[in-house]
């Protein structure tokens, strides 16, 4: 493997005594190549942190192999922090300082030229209330004000886990226009997430994780299409004769209120054709193409209760089924 951040066979459990076992990360595998925007996807509890702390240093992995630009992760990570960037835990901030004296002493704590502030202030759109107070601040420009912290040093390599959560629409616009032009200008980005509609939106490559293993991983594009059914939606004026017809041509129906879905169909022009010869008119034909919340629900299982918010996919807390859950409104709320 070549990659910037290279993780094979990631193993950690936790271990206490009121509560036994718990296994977070049970095998992992991850490649993260230069210049990809990579999106670490999973359930609540899957071990998405658990990996990203491994990486850095933050708990001791029980097995497997790290490398951080080819040096071993956590133990040769001094020789390449100055070309990674990472927020994994919420940084706190001095509500009483200003965001710019919030960076300048961390400039110059870190040996970073002062004059860093202002540019980073300006990369994270901040420059204009870099002299305010953080106590000010909204939770999206904290998250902002974090990101131009990791920034200061000009890092190679950006590790933001969860920048979305807890912002509004309007504040992961921001986060996602910010991750993209830090991708526009060279920087590899990792960003974790369980909001899928922003990984399909910002990321290129995508990494999939459930109960502590990989699920899938590769380009998005590529992910999607091989979830891809040829499937078509369908609505015309007498949908039982339609769905009768469609069956008879030997296609796959699933029949809804308002209309039908047809699957194996390489070529739309099949349905059309097929029912207009019957005197059934297509009111509409639409493509139905996976998204990434589909492919998703799919591989880890996490739609089979979406009605209980926040379950983890631990191992050990399953939802009432025994199958991993995830918090669904917080995808579908996702329109920025
Ligand atoms: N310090 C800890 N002690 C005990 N168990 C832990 C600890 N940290 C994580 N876990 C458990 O490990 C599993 C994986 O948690 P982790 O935080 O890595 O998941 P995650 O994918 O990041 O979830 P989320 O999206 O909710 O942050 C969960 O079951 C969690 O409860």
């Amino acid at each position: 493997m070549s990659g910037v951040i290279e993780i094979e066979g990631l193993r950690k459990t936790f271990r206490s005594v009121r509560k036994g076992h718990r296994v977070a990360v049970a095998g992992f595998d991850l490649l993260v190549e230069a210049g990809q925007v990579h999106g670490f996807l999973g359930p609540n509890g899957s071990g998405k942190t658990t990996t990203l702390r491994a990486l850095l240093g933050l708990v001791r992995a029980d097995a497997g192999q790290m490398r951080v630009f080819g040096a071993d992760a956590p133990q040769s990570l001094p020789q390449v922090a100055h070309r990674v960037g990472a927020i994994v835990e919420s940084p706190q901030f001095f509500g009483n300082f200003t965001g710019h004296r919030t960076l300048r002493l961390l400039a110059l704590a870190g040996g970073v030229p002062v004059s860093r502030v202002d540019e980073v202030l300006e990369q994270v759109g901040l420059r204009d209330r870099g002299h305010d107070r953080v106590k000010g601040y909204s939770l999206g420009m904290k998250q902002r004000l974090a990101v131009a912290s990791a920034l200061l040093k000009g890092p190679e390599l950006l590790i933001l886990d969860e920048p979305a959560n807890g912002l509004d629409p309007a504040g992961i616009r921001e986060m996602r226009d910010l991750m993209r032009t830090l991708a526009g200008n060279g920087v590899t980005v990792l960003v974790s997430s369980h909001i899928l509609a922003e990984i399909q939106l910002i990321c290129d490559h995508v990494t999939i994780i459930s109960r502590g293993r990989r699920v899938t991983a590769g380009p998005v594009t590529e992910v999607l299409a091989g979830f891809d059914r040829n499937e078509c939606l369908v609505r015309a004026d007498d949908l039982i004769r339609a769905e009768q017809l469609l069956q008879a041509a030997g296609l796959t129906v699933t029949a809804h209120a308002d209309h039908l879905v047809v699957g194996g169909v390489p070529d739309p022009t099949l349905i059309s054709r097929t029912l207009g010869e019957q005197d059934v008119w297509v009111r509409e034909l639409t493509p139905v193409r996976p998204d990434l919340e589909s492919v998703f629900l799919e591989l880890t299982g996490a739609g089979q209760q979406p009605t209980l918010p926040r379950q983890t996919d631990g191992g050990s807390a399953p939802g009432p089924s025994g199958a991993p859950s995830i918090d669904l409104d917080e995808f579908r709320g996702v329109q920025a």
